[in-house]
């Protein structure tokens, strides 16, 4: 992995490569020729050597990208799906659940339904699922866990998602931003709505939460509701594939690009120049993926791989596009169907971009503010 290599072997600056000494003999040394070949920077030491462009530092790097696009993707395969599909499409819909309805004889496929396995013991017990194989994974990864410095970031990387998560989904200072978000747009609960607004008789608490709402009998409607299970499930997925994915990229030498960071003195360097010189790992034996990956690394691999089948059933069957009922009449923008529509198209892509926030601070900010670095570090350096 270009970002963090052995310093023998390491990234070199265009002034690192410009101050090395002439070669003596002809044929040039190991480093100067690695050199050559990693070296990633506008600028560039000799005029023999190709010219790369650095990575921006306020920007995921390019596996990043291809590997984030995976999640609009399944969310755009997933409405079109649900609107071609004839089983799908055909299937009754009850507005008043958000989802299809829920008969066993009627839904039209077993992750249609709410009460599902995947969803009842994995989605609704997410961060547990995530924490558990993120903990396994750095408590048993030979390049995590005899590193003090590295697993103290780790943790502290794992606190800043938690924290996001706890955030989002179940507190900030009082109801979840999800709550709020709804609240602030709109929304309330209907039906208890007699009861708990009342005609001042005082006693009923305003219903403030979706949970309160569902508990009190009534039905959360008319605000934007982002999608809980699409935030958990693009933050927890992409939590664990940052944390397993630069440890083990870079165990198996298999990244062939650089994070870039900015370092304190403005000048922007590969990732690698940041980690301390007994952190680096020289003479260790190149592994295979599956080895590098190891017990933490599958567990982990488990996890996101049901994050992505689970983010494609919530994309096919809830809160879709185009909800079946509502379907023609959204189009037409009947009203007071109108509303539900335009919630309903845009409840995804909420979750996808709360989440995207919560890790672009904990995994790009870092590499353009020094001091936030410092504290927070960076995967697998
Ligand atoms: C050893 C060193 C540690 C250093 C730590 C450093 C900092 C820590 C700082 C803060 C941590 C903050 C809080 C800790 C709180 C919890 C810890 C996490 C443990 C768990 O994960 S237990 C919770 C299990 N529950 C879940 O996973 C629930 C997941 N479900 C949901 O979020 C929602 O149901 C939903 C979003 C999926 C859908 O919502 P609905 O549609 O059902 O409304
Ligand atoms: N993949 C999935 N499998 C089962 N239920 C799902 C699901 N995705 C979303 N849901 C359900 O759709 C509703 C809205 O989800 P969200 O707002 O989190 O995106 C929730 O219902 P309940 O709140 O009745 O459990 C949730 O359980």
């Amino acid at each position: 992995m270009a970002d963090d290599q052995p310093p023998s072997r390491r990234y070199k600056s265009p002034s690192d490569l410009s101050r090395s000494p002439p070669s003596s003999s002809s044929s040039p040394s190991p480093t100067t020729r690695h050199a050559r070949i990693t070296a990633t920077s506008t600028t560039h030491s000799s005029s023999s050597q190709p010219q790369r462009r650095r990575n921006p530092p306020y920007l995921p790097t390019p596996a990043e990208l291809a590997l984030l696009a995976i999640y609009p993707s399944l969310l755009t395969f997933g409405a079109l799906f649900s609107l071609l599909s004839p089983e799908t499409r055909n299937a009754p819909y009850d507005h008043a659940r958000q989802a299809h309805v829920q008969d066993y004889a009627l839904a039209p496929s077993y992750f249609a339904r709410k009460d599902n396995l995947f969803n009842v013991v994995f989605v609704k017990r997410g961060w547990a699922w995530v924490t558990a194989a993120f903990w396994v994974f750095v408590l048993t990864h030979p390049t995590v866990k005899h590193n003090g410095r590295r697993l103290a970031r780790a943790a502290v990387r794992w606190g800043v998602v938690t924290v996001w998560w706890v955030f989002v989904t179940q507190w900030f200072f009082g109801p979840a931003i999800i709550d709020r978000g709804f609240r602030w747009s709109g929304g309330k609960c209907e039906v208890v709505e007699e009861q708990v607004f009342g005609q001042g008789e005082g006693g009923v608490r305003e219903v403030v939460t979706a949970a309160a709402c569902r508990a009190s009998g009534g039905s959360w409607r008319g605000g934007h509701d982002i999608s809980g299970h699409v935030f958990l499930l693009v933050l927890g997925s992409f939590f664990l594939v940052q944390e397993v994915g630069w440890v083990v990229a870079r165990r198996a030498r298999r990244l062939r690009e650089e994070r870039c960071v900015v370092m304190p003195d403005g000048a922007v360097k590969g990732a690698g120049v940041v980690a301390d010189r007994g952190e680096r790992q020289e003479g260790e034996a190149v592994l295979t993926v599956m080895d590098a990956l190891g017990l933490g690394g599958r567990l982990a691999a488990a996890v996101v791989g049901l994050c992505g089948w689970m983010l494609l059933m919530t994309a096919i069957y809830f809160h879709t596009w185009f909800e079946k009922v509502s379907q023609t009449r959204c189009l037409k923008k009947v009203s007071p169907v109108r509303e539900t529509c335009a919630n309903v198209t845009t409840r995804q892509l909420t979750g996808l971009l709360v989440a995207l926030a919560g890790l672009y601070v904990t995994y790009i900010l870092p590499r353009w503010i020094p001091a936030m670095r410092e504290i927070v570090g960076l995967p697998g350096i």
